[in-house]
């Protein structure tokens, strides 16, 4: 069946909804959420990659019923489309991750938790009512500490509070250069904490961010001093530490901040479940490809062995088309997900993941695929002198 419009006063494109989520924050949270690394290169190709990609759409292919449905893991989901794990979502106001986690859940979709929340993983999960098992329950995102002890804990948490997977996120072993935060930092407002680190008392969210940021290296090494547990661990190799959580959990595993097929490959050999291509919205080494661009190398050495969850620059229903046409499983939106936030809370990220499933939807119609594995490499390409192709975009 089609899905319903929006009545004519509500926004209808997600650049509707951001133009409104930019009267509703603070300077500093639009800020924290628009920011990218450096010189944003990477951030502005993330998007722009997906103008340059055109669709290669088939007639005559009976069209009268188009299911967007996917299924991760044997869970389905009636859009390929979840919600990427960003970190102080309570930022936007009280609802936060909680708003973030219902709207994915109404949708039929899922939702990353950010090891950043500032809600915490337990009552994330008490927010959600009880669903069919035929379903996804959310996933974990997990920064992993130098304290293997707090890492564990978290973990441990994650596990029993009833979380499907564990997303290790492995570009972010130091912040990237995001100069704007560099003079002038984020500072959590007064009552918002990170609410998932395992021993409270440390927190350390402001400390973290200072070492990350700091100026000098003799504020660097006292911070690291009085909180270096609570830091990302940057000795971390692929052999060691995927068998190590394995050790820990039963949940899926996932990692994310995967740009090479090479670290596609080292992740299937170390044995995940599954791989985010991810640049981190840009927001961490500037200078690298647009996710996209990486996309299919990186499916053509996974093979369909693993699912491939793929994020960066996601606005529109035909970006996800040509994501999943160029190898994606699942596509997770970040920014986009957060404009809805702050455009009306729980209703406002509905009203995002409606607009993306409304213009999926209509795109596959008007490419001739009728299923979510109908859409092929085939229906996208770029114009070149010879021809019409995806190898370099
Ligand atoms: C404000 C913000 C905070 C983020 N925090 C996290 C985080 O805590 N952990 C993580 O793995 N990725 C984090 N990310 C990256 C997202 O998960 C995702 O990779 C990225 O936003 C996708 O790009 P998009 O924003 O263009 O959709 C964050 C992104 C943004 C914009
Ligand atoms: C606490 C930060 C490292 C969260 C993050 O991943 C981001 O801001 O991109």
């Amino acid at each position: 069946m089609a899905p319903k419009d929006e009545t004519p006063s509500d926004p209808i494109t997600v650049a509707e909804v951001k133009e409104i989520a930019k009267t509703k924050l603070n300077q500093p949270t639009w800020d924290y959420y628009t920011t990218g690394a450096d010189e944003n290169r990477t951030l502005d190709r993330n998007s722009k990659i997906y103008k340059k990609l055109l669709l290669r759409p088939r007639a005559l292919r009976n069209v009268a019923d188009v299911d967007t449905s996917a299924y991760i893991f044997g869970k389905r989901y009636e859009i390929p489309i979840a919600i990427a794990p960003s970190a102080y979502q309570k930022l936007v106001g009280p609802g936060g991750e909680i708003d973030m986690t219902r709207a994915s859940y109404t949708l039929g979709t899922n939702f990353t938790l950010s090891s950043n929340a500032t809600t915490s993983l337990e009552d994330v999960m008490a927010a959600l009512p009880p669903r069919d098992a035929k379903y996804p329950a959310p996933w974990f995102q997990l920064y992993f500490l130098r304290s293997r002890e707090q890492t564990k804990a978290v973990i441990k948490r994650a596990e029993e509070a009833g979380y499907e997977a564990l997303v290790l996120t492995v570009d972010t072993a130091v912040l990237g250069n995001r100069l704007g935060e560099r003079k002038k930092p984020l500072v959590l407002p007064p009552g918002l904490s990170t609410a998932n680190r395992a021993s409270r008392q440390a927190g350390g969210v402001s400390k973290g961010r200072l070492l990350l940021n700091a100026k000098t290296a003799a504020e660097a090494k006292k911070v690291d001093q009085e909180n270096g547990d609570f830091l990302v661990d940057r000795s971390l190799e692929w052999g060691e530490v995927i068998p190590w959580l394995r050790m820990q959990t039963s949940m899926k595993i996932l990692v994310k901040g995967i740009m090479t097929a090479e670290d596609a490959l080292e992740a299937m050999v170390a044995g995940v479940d599954g791989i985010v291509v991810s640049n981190h919205g840009g927001r961490q080494l500037d200078g690298v490809p647009s996710t996209l661009e990486m996309l299919p190398e990186i499916a053509d050495v996974v093979k369909g062995r693993i699912p491939v969850v793929f994020d960066g620059g996601i606005s529109t229903g035909s970006d996800v088309f040509k994501a999943l046409a160029l190898g994606a499983d699942l596509c997770l939106i970040g920014r986009s997900a957060l404009w809805g936030l702050a455009y009306d809370g729980q209703k406002g990220v509905e009203a995002v993941l409606h607009i993306l499933e409304r213009e999926l939807w209509r795109t596959m119609v008007l490419s001739g695929a009728s299923s979510i594995s109908k859409i092929s490499r085939s229906m996208v390409g770029i114009a070149k002198r010879d021809g019409f192709g995806v190898s370099k975009l």
